[in-house]
């Protein structure tokens, strides 16, 4: 362990990757850069991720994107980030770049398999306590935090058996302490190759801490540093403990970049 209590491997890594001409810093919201809360609006990033997002938000040849489950709405509402961060919200479904582009619509078809989803997950929604539907514009979450286990385990067990009694090709995420159903079928690697090609990035840096970010490290190749935010299996290969030292690694990959960035090479 180094100093600041954090992997020697960890750092060694960073001031490697601090070294390229290009680098994509993508990193996930909830429960990575902010702590986990009961309700979804009020989650926040830590102050100090904040900080050091906003750090390597201001230097040049270095892109910074969030990208998370939620939509891209809330995305903008809870992250507050300049226009200069790159967002993907929905696991990849809505995505906003530089030059946005025209609001995200579904075509007749998946409307209509929205609107069935969402007649189906509200009456399971409504059978069970403290289990309530996140709207979503390719779908719903349904949440369980604060449900008892054995309701939660109910209701996602319902709620899978429901919804695919309706409709086939869903896409279905299960997260912590909330189930997914989306219309549209996209992941967080295919998020990271399509920013990796948008900011033509020589390395990406991708931090995350729930299933749904493993196929995100998965899009990671040589070069490329996956950090893992939390416990549960991995493709990362690296791990920190939770939010406060993913804050410390965004913190001291912003100072490395910031004096021996790509132009002093
Ligand atoms: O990809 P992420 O940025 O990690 O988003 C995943 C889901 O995050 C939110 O739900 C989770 O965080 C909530 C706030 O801490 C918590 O209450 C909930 O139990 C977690 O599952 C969000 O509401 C979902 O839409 C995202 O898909």
């Amino acid at each position: 362990m180094t100093e600041a209590g954090l992997p020697e491997a960890l750092v060694g890594d960073l001031r490697e990757l601090a070294r390229v001409r290009r680098l994509l810093v993508a990193l996930d919201f909830d429960g990575t850069l902010a702590p986990e809360v009961d309700n979804p609006e009020r989650a926040r990033a830590l102050p100090e991720a904040r900080e050091a997002v906003l750090r390597l938000l201001a230097l040049s040849s270095t892109r910074v994107a969030l990208i998370s489950g939620r939509s891209l709405a809330s995305l903008e509402h809870v992250s507050g980030l300049p226009d200069n961060a790159l967002l993907i919200g929905s696991h990849g479904i809505e995505i906003r770049l530089d030059n946005p582009d025209d609001a995200f619509v579904l075509d007749a078809e998946e409307e209509e398999r929205r609107e069935l989803l969402n007649e189906v997950l509200e009456e399971v929604a409504d059978s069970f306590d403290n289990v309530w539907l996140e709207e979503k514009p390719a779908g719903f979450a349904l949440h369980t935090r604060l449900a008892s286990e054995h309701n939660s385990r109910v209701a996602h067990l319902v709620a899978l058996s429901e919804t695919q009694a309706e409709l086939d090709d869903l896409k279905i995420r299960e997260g912590k302490n909330v189930l997914e159903f989306a219309v549209r079928s996209t992941t967080k690697g295919e998020a990271v190759e399509h920013l990796r090609r948008y900011t033509k990035a020589d390395a990406v840096f991708f931090a995350g801490d729930d299933v749904t970010d493993e196929d995100a490290f998965a899009a990671l190749g040589a070069g490329d540093l996956g950090l893992k935010c939390g416990t549960g299996r991995t493709l990362a290969a690296h791990r920190v403990g939770g939010p406060p030292q993913v804050a410390q690694v965004l913190s001291l990959l912003a100072t490395y970049r910031e004096r021996g960035g790509p132009h002093e090479q």
